[in-house]
């Protein structure tokens, strides 16, 4: 069959022409060697159902041009995909299995070598074939260890060739990736892991690990630390900068490399020459080997401090950042009014330092701690201050509690991070502050500060000093600045052509001699820098403006010297003007919160007294209430006469004590003269009161009469009331004359400080309303008075009843006074309910 099958192949590869004959020629043989090799007619005649049989166009393909026997390629496909999936199946499913072979390292995304590996790791070539990859951009942060050269610095960014690779890089995708390093195959996994992840969080753990096959880790060692000396070796000349942050919302703080710099050079920072040498010898005397032991020895803490005060912008950040780079140390900073700055992160924050670093702690003051440790009831001075002594307690004290509960940095926290037992040692630790005299003298006593440097506003001599920074000549300044072969100096016009610019076949001679020209052209330019800088000092005011202030001045004439002399008296004067009508704004603006604040607070005041004064109503009318219930044997009355007498303000103590006195004062003069006349009815005083409301009761009828159409009318009913009223009375008398007033004087006064005591505190007035007539000795005479209860601008009316004279209290237990119109404290039950009817009845006995 499969000769007649080559006998066709060859019939119809004739067609082809003679250029075909030798390619049939071929296949017939390849087919009849396999043919003695094939499995048999089952195969064939599978394959004939596969692929349409032989005469096929494809198998005619293969076989013409492939020189394949197709039945060969069934086991050959049939063994690849097999390999291909028991591959995929092991490592998915079984190289946790095999890592019984394997050694691995993890790498934590906490720790900075992961950023470090990771970058290496995109750098390798097999990360840069992956045909599974990731793609970042330079832009997002988070990712930003992934860049390849995210160590590199500015400078090498500006670099042509860089800045096409710094654009997009590629990195491994999730996954498996194997690679060689020193010869050894290793795997490099990427695995996202969402566990750590927040709800709807797009971000996502990544874990990294390295492993290699066998027993011997030696070789993920090699790697890790040529990695490390790698990256190492391209920080040497620059400050590494560590910032404070959250990893996520909840989670922990944690040091995050911000950037590197190329190291800030010492003399570039304008301060003076003693103050500089004084600080890096201090510094330099603290880092060596021996200093230490002797801290060690002595047991004194190792650690060293500073605080840079000064106003803004006169370079505290500038020097620290210049120490840095200066004992290459890395610089590790955190705001305090950060979320990383909660007390807890923070001491999270100090307890993950390296041991030799330094620390900045940038604007103190602003963190809340310029409170002073022994006061407890305050944490911010301005707040507390517009507080009565009360308020502030009761509030700092709930904005202690409020402050602890979200984990807010304390100053007492804060010192026990800086120098607490659990505090690393080996730190230097710079502070900067605009406002030093705000800090509790606890935070900078030495042994937390040991030198302190202020900074000041620019004065001559460091306006000299920034100009001549600002345009002094710089060799590899000229290259970068300049097209290339021009070399332009500060200030001039024309160009430069610089000693090195021109080609080699330049006679030496002419080389030299343009060399010293440059030189000459350098020179010449420094010291019309040096005299400008003089004459640009002497116009700007000493200790007016910030080092940070003239820079930006200068910045803005940055190539051309003279112009920034010739402006900048200009600019002294706008600036001024400029920050006046700032300070007035901020001034007016700061009275307008003022007043605001002070209404606020009145209107606050006037709610609480508000408040308060109805509370006591409330209190005041339920005792009313009381009272009535207990003293309704007294059988008082109340009308609706209405005297319509001033209501004095309810709430004034003054007032009742002054009631109180006078009344005292009267019971006294009325005691004594009822002792000496024994009788009353001659004062002249509750006479005239009697009358008086007399007088006013009859104008209240009156007037009552007028509204009514019918006099006569509101006679009949004037009459009536007085019937009632005198009903109402013999009553009362009736029920008084049935309790005997005690006679004993002692008792008598024991009953009467027991009521004074319990009299409520409330301002009564009271009117005669009848004089009651004097009694001979030892009778009881009881004069019911109408009594004005004013109470919160409501207008009670009462009776209180009053004994006269020597007379003595009831059983009821109220004051005697002994003259009639003094207030006997009686009040009636009516009186309690605003609602009352005024009463008003007179009794006589
Ligand atoms: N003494 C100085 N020497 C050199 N440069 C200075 C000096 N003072 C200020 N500058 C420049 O002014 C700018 C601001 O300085 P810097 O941030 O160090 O001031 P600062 O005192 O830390 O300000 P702030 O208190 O607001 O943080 C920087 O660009 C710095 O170069």
């Amino acid at each position: 069959m499969l000769m007649n099958v080559a006998a066709m192949v060859m019939a119809n590869s004739g067609i082809l022409g003679a250029s075909t004959s030798d390619v049939a020629q071929n296949a017939t043989t390849v087919l009849n060697e396999t043919a003695a090799a094939a499995t048999g007619p089952v195969m064939d005649e599978q394959l004939n159902s596969l692929v349409g049989g032989f005469t096929s166009p494809i198998l005619s393909w293969i076989l013409r041009y492939l020189h394949v026997d197709p039945r060969l390629l069934i086991p050959i496909v049939g063994s690849i995909s097999f390999f291909t999936f028991a591959w995929q199946f092991l490592e998915q499913h079984a190289l946790d299995q095999l890592e019984w072979f394997m050694c691995t390292v993890n790498l934590r995304p906490e720790d900075e070598i992961y950023a470090i590996i990771s970058s290496w790791i995109a750098a390798q070539p097999f990360a840069q074939k992956s045909r599974s990859f990731v793609v970042n951009s330079g832009s997002f942060n988070s990712r930003r260890f992934w860049d390849p050269y995210w160590w590199w610095d500015d400078e090498r960014e500006d670099e042509e060739d860089q800045k096409e690779k710094r654009g997009l890089y590629f990195t491994p995708a999730p996954g498996n990736h194997y690679f060689w390093y020193q010869r050894r195959l290793l795997v490099f996994r990427r695995k996202c892991n969402r566990e750590g992840a927040g709800y709807m969080s797009a971000t996502e753990r990544e874990e990294i690990s390295i492993s290699c096959f066998g027993y011997n880790p030696w070789v993920l060692k090699k790697l890790l630390y040529d990695a490390y000396t790698q990256y190492n070796s391209k920080e040497d000349d620059k400050t590494l900068i560590y910032r404070g942050v959250m990893k996520n919302t909840w989670g922990t703080a944690v040091w995050q490399r911000s950037v590197s710099k190329v190291s800030r050079p010492f003399d570039t920072v304008i301060l003076n020459e003693g103050v500089k040498k004084n600080i890096i010898e201090d510094i330099q005397d603290y880092l060596s080997p021996a200093t230490r032991r002797w801290y060690s020895n002595r047991g004194i803490p190792y650690r060293r401090g500073y605080l840079l005060h000064g106003p803004p912008g006169t370079g505290k950040s500038s020097l620290s950042l210049a120490l840095a780079g200066y004992f290459k140390m890395r610089i590790y900073i955190v705001s305090l009014s950060s979320v990383a700055a909660a007390e807890e992160n923070l001491s999270t924050l100090f307890a993950d330092l390296p041991r030799k670093c330094m620390v900045l702690l940038e604007d103190i003051d602003t963190a809340g701690l310029t409170h002073t440790r022994e006061d407890n009831n305050s944490n911010d001075n301005n707040e507390d201050n517009a507080h009565s002594d009360d308020d502030s307690d009761r509030r700092s004290g709930s904005r202690r509690k409020r402050h602890a509960k979200e984990g807010r940095l304390s100053l007492s926290g804060l010192l026990n991070i800086l120098d607490g037992v659990a505090s690393q040692e080996g730190r230097i630790l710079i502070m900067t502050t605009n406002h030093a005299e705000k800090l509790d003298k606890a935070l900078i006593r030495p042994g937390r500060v040991d030198l302190q440097i202020k900074f000041d506003r620019a004065n001559n001599e460091i306006s000299t000093a920034i100009f001549r920074a600002m345009y002094g000549h710089f060799d590899n300044e000229q290259e970068r600045m300049q097209p290339k072969h021009i070399r332009l100096l500060p200030g001039q016009k024309g160009a430069i052509i610089s000693p090195d610019s021109e080609s080699d076949s330049e006679p030496e001679e002419v080389k030299q001699q343009r060399e010293a020209k440059y030189k000459a052209d350098v020179a010449k330019e420094k010291t019309k820098i040096l005299n400008l800088s003089v004459k640009f000092a002497k116009k700007i005011p000493a200790e007016t403006f910030s080092p940070a202030e003239i820079q930006g001045y200068l910045l803005k004439n940055k190539r051309t010297p003279e112009k920034a002399v010739e402006g900048v008296e200009q600019w002294c004067k706008d600036t001024i003007k400029e920050r006046e009508e700032k300070e007035k704004k901020d001034e007016e603006e700061k009275k307008k919160k003022e007043e605001k604040r002070r209404l606020r607070k009145e209107k606050k005041k006037k709610k609480r007294q508000e408040k308060k004064s109805k509370k006591t109503d409330t209190r005041r009318a339920a005792k009313r209430g009381n009272g009535a219930d207990s003293g309704s044997n007294s059988g008082s009355d109340s009308d609706s006469g209405s005297d319509s007498d001033e209501v004095p303000p309810p709430h004034s103590k003054t007032r009742i004590k002054e009631v109180r006195s006078k009344r005292r004062r009267d019971d006294s003069e009325s005691g004594s003269s009822s002792s000496s006349n024994g009788s009353s009815s001659e004062d002249e005083a509750p006479r005239k009161r009697k009358s008086k409301a007399k007088k006013s009761r009859k104008r209240k009828q009156e007037s009552d009469s007028d509204s009514c159409d019918s006099s006569s009318e509101g006679e009949t009913s004037r009459k009536k009331s007085i019937k009632s009223k005198k009903s109402k009375c013999k009553s009362t008398k009736k029920v008084s004359k049935d309790k005997k007033i005690p006679k004993d004087d002692a008792s008598a006064n024991d009953t009467k400080k027991k009521v004074e005591s319990e009299e409520p505190k409330i301002c009564v007035e009271t009117e005669t309303e009848a004089a009651a007539s004097p009694k001979s000795d030892k009778t009881e005479k009881v004069n019911l008075q109408q009594v004005e209860v004013k109470c919160d601008g409501r207008q009670d009316k009462g009776l209180l009843s009053a004994t006269q004279g020597s007379a003595k209290s009831g059983d009821s237990g109220y004051e005697t006074p002994s003259e009639e119109g003094s207030i006997s404290g009686r009040r009636s039950a009516a009186n309690s309910g605003a609602a009352s009817p005024l009463k008003e009845t007179t009794v006589q006995t």
